[in-house]
């Protein structure tokens, strides 16, 4: 099976790592032909060098991409798909799916998400923590095809559960991300210092927020089940910065209109609003507004992890 990886990001780059030491090697896509490699140290000890690939359709695309990306890449690269090409979606939030399955009716489509979690450093990759992942098809392929894809990411996303309909974990993952990455990207603390108790009543009133959208769209969560699952990522990743933290830091464009604007959209079809997720959302709108209108780069900034 041929197997490409769109673009050179903290995750792609990982799992292309990952299917080199499973000595079944992904091609790696990129928008610029340099540098002439990437090196990906894996917390095993391991490095592993990558390179660019000359593209050939593939039987499997795969975008571990940002979100807002995705759109414009499938634009950019559908020339060298054809309609047995499976591509996967990999990103955090939800809504690129439906204009997926529009664009390429006659593609199969997967989702996917993860926990694992790795940055980049100049031309460098470190992968920073193991985590489950997540994967469920939206449109799927001939059964042969099937088996073929879903051994491959069983094997490169280790471990992952697979789903009859995804929308579940995925709803679950946004209400992890839906609190501690705008939360952690406005206070611009790690992800460890909203177990402060100070953070206590916005973090319960998002996820009541969250209950309240989600239960309108016939997906069920438990308060206090989702209050535990939020304590527990932060405390597994007390360290890190959330992706939106880092986004804001770099000024670069963030997430979050697939994650709390998300949820506002949804809420807006259902006639209620999400006055916290609004607040949130329009304070990380303006702290974009703030570097994305001005010329200023964002590699004029210090990096900071
Ligand atoms: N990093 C992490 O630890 C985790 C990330 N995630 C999620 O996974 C997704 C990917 O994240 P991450 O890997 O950090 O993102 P990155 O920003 O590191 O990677 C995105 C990559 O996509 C490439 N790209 C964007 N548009 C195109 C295009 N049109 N053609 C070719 N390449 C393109 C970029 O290329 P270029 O380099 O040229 O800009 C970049 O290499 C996000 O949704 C994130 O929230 C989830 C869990 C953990
Ligand atoms: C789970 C969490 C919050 C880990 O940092 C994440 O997915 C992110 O940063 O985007």
């Amino acid at each position: 099976m041929n197997v490409a990886v769109l673009g050179r990001g903290a995750i792609g780059s990982l799992l292309v790592a990952q299917s080199q030491l499973n000595q079944t090697p992904f091609d790696m896509w990129w928008r610029t032909p340099e540098p002439e490699d990437i090196r990906v140290w894996l917390q095993n000890g391991d490095t592993v060098s990558l390179k660019h690939s000359e593209k050939v359709s593939p039987d499997l695309l795969i975008l571990p991409l940002k979100a807002w990306q995705i759109s414009k890449a499938l634009n950019d690269i559908k020339p060298y798909l054809s309609p047995q090409t499976c591509i996967a979606l990999l990103h955090n939030g939800l809504g690129t799916e439906e204009n997926t399955l529009e664009a390429f009716p006659e593609n199969s489509i997967l989702r996917l998400t993860t926990s694992k979690a790795a940055r980049k450093n100049g031309d460098d990759v470190y992968e920073t923590g193991y985590g489950q992942s997540h994967a469920g098809w939206l449109r799927e392929p001939p059964t042969a095809q099937r088996i073929a894809v879903e051994r491959l990411i069983a094997q490169v996303l280790a471990p992952c559960d697979w789903h009859r309909d995804i929308s579940q974990p995925l709803w679950q993952k946004l209400a992890v991300n839906s609190v501690i990455n705008p939360l952690t990207a406005i206070h611009q603390v790690n992800n460890g210092q909203l177990a402060d108790k100070s953070f206590r009543t916005h973090i319960d009133e998002l996820l009541r927020e969250f209950c309240r959208i989600s239960a309108l769209e016939n997906r069920h969560f438990d308060f206090e089940d989702l209050q535990a699952t939020v304590a527990k990522v932060i405390a597994l990743t007390a360290e890190n910065f959330s992706s939106m933290h880092q986004d804001i830091y770099h000024h670069r464009p963030t997430e979050i209109d697939y994650i709390n604007g998300y949820l506002l959209n949804r809420a807006k079809l259902h006639g209620i609003t999400l006055p916290l997720n609004q607040s949130l959302y329009s304070q990380i709108k303006q702290l974009e507004s703030n570097y994305l209108s001005s010329s200023k780069s964002p590699q004029n900034s210090a990096r900071k992890n």
